[in-house]
């Protein structure tokens, strides 16, 4: 699959979906033909295609394309990753942040690499969970290190907007494998995750 770095949108899509938000606009009580809202329903057809861009990108291929031959055994961590993810219930974005620690084993990759996997997965409808796997599961194919940790903290839209209403609630998933299944290891991500630089 292509490693695809650019803002593209399909026009068969952008069409398709221009016809069904202007359709839906109008279920909503409002005129989709009045000024403001003209272009609208493109705009909706482009932000949605941008928020699942992921579907079209191969995470392993974007690790691939900046992997080094380097005798490191420390872990590796790079925390506080902005993420933006849409929810498969309600279609409505979740966002915080990902931690993400490997040990490797041999090979490392480069930096930014982590983040454009977060963004891979994290630009498609998801659940918490399944994005916090998947980033470890194509981490632990592209780079095949000792151990990977990926932590996810994030807020609801869908639990601050309508249903709950909870402004506060933050849900953190995380995921371990290899030497991250070991206590101290782990521990010692944990408290890297925490401190915060001064
Ligand atoms: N496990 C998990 N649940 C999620 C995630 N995002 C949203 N949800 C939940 O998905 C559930 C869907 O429940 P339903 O009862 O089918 O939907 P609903 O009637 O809109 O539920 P309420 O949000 O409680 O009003 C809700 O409890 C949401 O909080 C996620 O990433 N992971
Ligand atoms: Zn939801």
């Amino acid at each position: 699959m292509a490693y695809n770095k650019q803002e593209t949108y399909n026009e068969e899509v952008t069409e398709g979906l221009v016809k069904n938000y202007r359709e839906a606009l109008g279920l909503l009580g409002e005129d989709p033909n009045r000024e403001g809202l003209l272009k609208t329903p493109e705009r909706m057809a482009k932000a949605m295609q941008f928020m699942t861009q992921g579907y079209q990108q191969d995470a392993v291929a974007i690790l691939n394309s900046a992997k080094f031959t380097e005798n490191v055994s420390e872990m590796i961590l790079v925390k506080d990753i902005e993420l933006y993810s849409m929810c498969e219930h309600h279609m409505l974005p979740f966002y915080g942040k990902a931690h993400i620690a490997y040990i490797p084993n041999g090979t490392i990759t480069g930096l930014s690499k982590l983040a454009r996997v977060v963004d891979v997965f994290a630009r498609r409808l998801q659940v918490q969970e399944r994005l916090t796997t998947q980033i470890l599961e194509a981490i632990m194919e592209g780079l095949n290190p000792l151990g990977v940790a990926v932590v996810i903290e994030a807020k609801h839209m869908c639990m601050l907007v309508r249903g709950v209403q909870k402004q506060n609630s933050v849900t953190t998933t995380s995921a371990f494998s290899g030497q991250f299944e070991n206590t101290t290891t782990r521990m010692e991500f944990l408290k890297l995750i925490a401190s915060k630089l001064s």
